[in-house]
């Protein structure tokens, strides 16, 4: 029988074969971590999905396991500097200016040139996220993009960033979200332990740092926070009839049912949201789709979730990352509105993500990952399984006491209000088939 560390480091030796094989099969090379970030089919093909899960998760656990506990904690406490200095690069247009800098470089002067930051900040930023292999320093103050911080750029160039800095997210969602983490919600974090000690004081943890009743959404809604809006399978559509009635409960713009309109034309589309979003979503499909809602196939509707449902008897009512964002007393609101408004053949349909323990759990039926993991990783394979999800789970307490959920809590939580837990579509994000009781 191998020890842990000789087991942990097959792992990682075996899988790295296939991947590389893999690659050379077709004719490809592994993307190396100091080119930027370009998309090939290889990089999403689900057959390497668990065999690259189980070197991240195989490293991770050796890292854990050999480096000095000391200096794990001395890594892991700062780690509002993670958020903190990402914030600050997405902010100060960095991965921009660098991707106009091409693979030789930009020197931090050059960066300091167009945003205005003190040069020997930029260069110490740098060099805290290029020692975590996000930036390259190619040589001595002189920066550029790599895998990782490529991503980071908007979808813009830096002037066009600046002529329009209120537009600066549209198109870039991994970007806006960054920003968003290392504004609303770091200021947030500051009062989590306060608020999990003492949760009736407040909504949540963001509600103490941010000096507001609102909830988050309404707080986006307020004047001075537009830009702040950062904001397919699973559904089942080709099983409805012409003309059945699928809603899309806080659905934002839409841009989730803008893609199953265009692939199933025959059904009736009905997008809700508060309506500041539905002012927004009107110029979305008037560029996106302009003869969808004047044809009628698709309503843009201002309802808040916690009122009663107007569209009574749809064959499908979803909502995609909506329940993740409230506690379990006001996610049954929520949904026991949707199921006053039911027939018994309507279908409600909840995309988040699924939380999962971290060691095995019987409880987990039809969502439990299939091939069992090797001894001696963690069941949900640590970082590489459940790293994200843990992360937002976190994010969900700290800005709304909101909630990742286990299969478990999905089926207690939808019988509680008349909603049978039928089937979950795994996939990166989950889709929770209920039927009405
Ligand atoms: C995380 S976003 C998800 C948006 C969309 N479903 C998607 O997947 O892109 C949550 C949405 O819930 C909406 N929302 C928040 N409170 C609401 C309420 N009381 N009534 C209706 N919509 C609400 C927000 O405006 C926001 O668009």
């Amino acid at each position: 029988m191998s020890t842990p560390l000789s087991a942990l480091s097959n792992i990682i030796s075996s899988h790295v074969q296939t991947l590389e094989a893999a690659y050379a099969k077709a004719g490809a090379e592994f993307p190396s971590l100091d080119d930027p970030f370009h998309p090939t089919p290889l990089d999403f093909d689900p057959a390497l999905h668990q065999t690259k899960a189980l070197i991240v998760a195989a490293a991770a656990q050796i890292l854990a396991t050999v480096r000095s506990p000391i200096e794990m904690l001395q890594e892991y406490s700062p780690g509002m500097y993670w958020t903190a200095t990402l914030g600050f690069v997405v902010d100060t247009n960095i991965p921009d200016i660098l991707n106009e800098g091409g693979p030789q470089g930009v020197h931090v002067k050059d960066i300091s040139a167009q945003n205005g930051v003190d040069p020997s900040y930029i260069a110490r930023i740098l060099r805290f996220l290029a020692t975590r292999h996000v930036f390259r320093e190619v040589t001595p103050d002189v920066f550029a993009n790599n895998r990782i911080s490529s991503l980071l750029s908007k979808s813009k160039s830096v002037k066009e960033i600046k002529a329009d800095p209120v537009a600066r997210f549209d198109e870039a969602p991994l970007a806006g979200f960054i920003s968003s983490s290392a504004d609303e919600a770091l200021k947030s974090s500051v009062h989590f332990s306060e608020f999990l000690q003492n949760p009736i004081k407040a909504a949540a943890a963001f509600n103490i740092a941010l000096k507001t009743e609102a909830k988050m959404w309404e707080w986006y809604e307020e004047p001075g926070n537009e830009w702040r809006e950062i904001f397919v399978n699973g559904i089942g559509c080709k099983d409805l009839k012409d003309g059945d009635v699928v809603v899309d409960v806080g659905g934002s713009v839409g841009s989730c049912v803008l893609h199953l309109f265009k692939e199933y034309p025959n059904l009736h589309y009905v997008v809700q949201d508060l309506p500041k979003q539905i002012t927004a979503a009107a110029e979305f499909w008037q560029e996106n789709a302009p003869e969808a809602v004047p044809s009628g196939k698709v309503t843009l509707q201002a309802h808040n979730f916690f009122t009663p449902q107007p569209v009574k008897g749809a064959a499908v009512y979803f909502l995609r990352v909506v329940i993740h964002d409230w506690p379990d007393r006001d996610a049954k609101t929520i949904l026991q509105h949707l199921r006053d408004a039911a027939d018994t053949y309507s279908k409600l349909i909840i995309f988040d993500t699924l939380a999962f323990h971290v060691c095995e759990d019987p409880a987990t039926e039809s969502a439990a990952p299939k091939a069992p993991v090797p001894r001696p990783l963690l069941a949900n394979l640590g970082i590489a399984g459940a790293g994200f999800e843990t992360g937002l789970d976190i994010q969900m307490i700290n800005l709304f006491n909101g909630k990742e959920r286990t299969e478990a809590e999905f089926r207690e939580l939808g019988l509680s209000v008349g909603w049978k837990l039928e089937s979950i579509t795994r996939g990166p994000l989950p889709a929770f088939v209920f039927s009405a009781v």
